[in-house]
């Protein structure tokens, strides 16, 4: 057994960990960074990059397939060639995880720990079978991995996860994707404009993050419109039948439907890995779902010298949330015991489903918490389907809602379905942190015709439902035609 002393030690190699490792570093060189799986993060190899690689090719298909309503033929139905599509899946996913893996080689070996590690107590990590470390600090920064009902596992090489997707060498003909969330509608819509017959089951009626009630219709609508989408199904069998899943489900006309897939999806959600941590072996605070507890701003856990970052930390799970939190914590095991407080920023959450998704801030739920039936907050709306731009690139398809304080008439958050989704949410966010009021925010420039004017209508609905502005009017004359 080898035996280890170091300052700082960080549990897990993903994009929380090697932030974690860098900034601790700044403050000594005695650090280790142990990982157990393959380096080049979750974001890189199985998530954020490949998910998006797979919808740009959706996109491509999907666009040509509306060149018509502009008066253009395409002669015939594209081809879509699933091999080259997966191809390229695979290549720029292995070029952006290659980029990641070039970096942890520029880590001296010394520094480097391959294996799982495990608490003894909490100054000692046992890795596999073969190092023992002790370390005056340790960051658990190891992520999170899909979790689905146990009997599906039943369904063997038929249960998919995301990562098995990205693997694939060509397209299957038919899956059923279980859970409409992130993970869920951005890997279906996309499977389904590049040829894949898809069903997507979901319960309670939730589509993806969103809260608000209107938007989240809206949402379901949208979808269901393009495929079939059932945000409250009622599935009842779920069986392997030779190299198939055998399915029988009532559909929303409440029609009995027994069919065959290629495989399951299963996007029901993610949970923090922790649970083969041997937290039981340190006294330490968990919350409802076993993860240690830790403080918004060191990601200080409730034993001092033990800190969490990233999904693993079961707060907020994207990627640059990962990265911050990573520095943090990293940052105050390094300083450790003098911690300070890091920059945590407004919330921002994109969904790349077309239309996309985006939230800000605070949700609609989280309002509805804080504020009760108060009245304290109120809702400007606009919706994209008469919004110029958004027309004239028939992209008009969507609704925001932005809230704002009674009295201050500060901007609360905003919740979204629409075009460009992902670049309002920024703008917003933006303002958000900067603590701006929606009469600041109407006060910035608007260009025109730009798809930033439904924003700019959905404001100046707010500021009138807050008091502080001039009443709505259905057309206004001087925002431009369209706006
Ligand atoms: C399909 C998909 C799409 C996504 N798309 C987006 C997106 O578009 N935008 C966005 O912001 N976020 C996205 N995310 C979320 C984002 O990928 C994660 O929030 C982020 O990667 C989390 O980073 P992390 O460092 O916490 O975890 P990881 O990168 O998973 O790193 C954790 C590491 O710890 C290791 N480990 C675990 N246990 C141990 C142990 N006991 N000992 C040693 N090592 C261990 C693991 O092997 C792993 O390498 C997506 C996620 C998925 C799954
Ligand atoms: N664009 C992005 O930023 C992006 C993309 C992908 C993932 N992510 C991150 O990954 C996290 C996890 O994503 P996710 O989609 O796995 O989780 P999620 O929580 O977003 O969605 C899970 C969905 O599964 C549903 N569900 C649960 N049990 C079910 C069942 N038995 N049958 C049918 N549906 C069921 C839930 O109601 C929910 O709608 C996200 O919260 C997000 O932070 C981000």
């Amino acid at each position: 057994m080898q035996q280890l002393n170091v300052d700082v030690a960080v549990i897990g190699a993903g994009t929380a960990g090697l932030g974690a490792y860098r900034a601790a570093k700044e403050h000594t060189a005695s650090v280790v960074m142990i990982e157990g799986g393959p380096y080049g993060t979750t974001c890189a190899r199985v998530g954020c990059m490949p998910s998006k690689l797979l919808i740009a090719a959706a996109e491509a298909a999907h666009d040509i397939g509306k060149a018509d309503k502009f008066g253009i033929e395409v002669p015939a139905k594209p081809i879509i060639h699933g091999k080259q599509v997966m191809q390229r899946v695979k290549s720029e996913r292995d070029r952006f995880a290659g980029f990641v893996v070039e970096a942890v080689d520029g880590i001296p070996a010394e520094d480097k720990i391959r294996g799982y590690a495990k608490f003894i107590d909490a100054t000692t990590l046992q890795i596999d079978d073969h190092t023992q470390i002790t370390a005056k600090r340790i960051v658990i920064a190891t992520g999170s991995r899909p979790t689905y009902p146990a009997p599906w596992a039943e369904l063997g090489d038929r249960l998919l996860i995301n990562d098995d997707v990205f693997e694939w060498d060509d397209l299957p003909e038919s899956v059923a994707v279980f859970g409409p969330g992130v993970i869920g509608l951005e890997l279906g819509q996309a499977l389904h404009r590049l040829g894949v017959r898809v069903l997507m089951f979901g319960v309670g009626n939730q589509v993806g993050p969103l809260s608000d009630p209107d938007v989240a219709e809206y949402a379901r609508n949208a979808f269901a419109e393009e495929f079939y989408l059932d945000a409250d199904a009622k599935v009842e069998t779920i069986k392997r039948d030779g190299d198939r899943v055998f399915l029988a489900y009532n559909d929303k006309q409440g029609e009995y439907i027994e069919t065959h897939v290629d495989y399951v999806i299963a996007a029901t959600g993610r949970r923090p890995n922790v649970d083969k941590l041997g937290l039981e072996n340190i006294n330490i605070e968990l919350d409802e779902r076993g993860v240690p507890t830790a403080d918004h701003y060191t990601l200080q856990t409730s034993v001092p010298n033990l800190f969490i970052a990233g999904d693993a930390s079961n707060q907020i799970p994207l990627l640059h949330e990962a990265a911050d939190q990573g520095r943090i914590a990293g940052d105050n095991a390094g300083r450790f015991p003098d911690i300070r407080a890091g920059l945590r920023r407004s919330a921002i959450a994109a969904v790349f489903s077309d239309p996309q998704i985006a939230m800000v801030g605070q949700s609609h739920r989280e309002l509805e918490k804080q504020y009760g039936s108060c009245g304290c907050f109120a809702t400007g709306e606009v919706s994209f389907e008469n919004q110029g731009r958004s027309r004239v690139m028939l992209k008009n398809k969507g609704m925001l809602h932005v809230y704002g304080e009674q009295g201050t008439g500060r901007f609360l958050g905003a919740e979204m379905i629409g075009p460009s989704a992902e670049h309002i949410a920024h703008l917003l966010a933006w303002a958000h942190q900067q603590k701006m009021t929606i009469a600041q925010m109407l006060d910035m420039p608007f260009y025109h015709p730009v798809i930033e004017e439904g924003l700019r209508t959905a404001l100046r609905d707010l500021n009138a439902k807050l008091h502080l502005g001039p009443a709505m009017i259905e057309q206004c004359m001087e925002c431009g035609p369209g706006a």
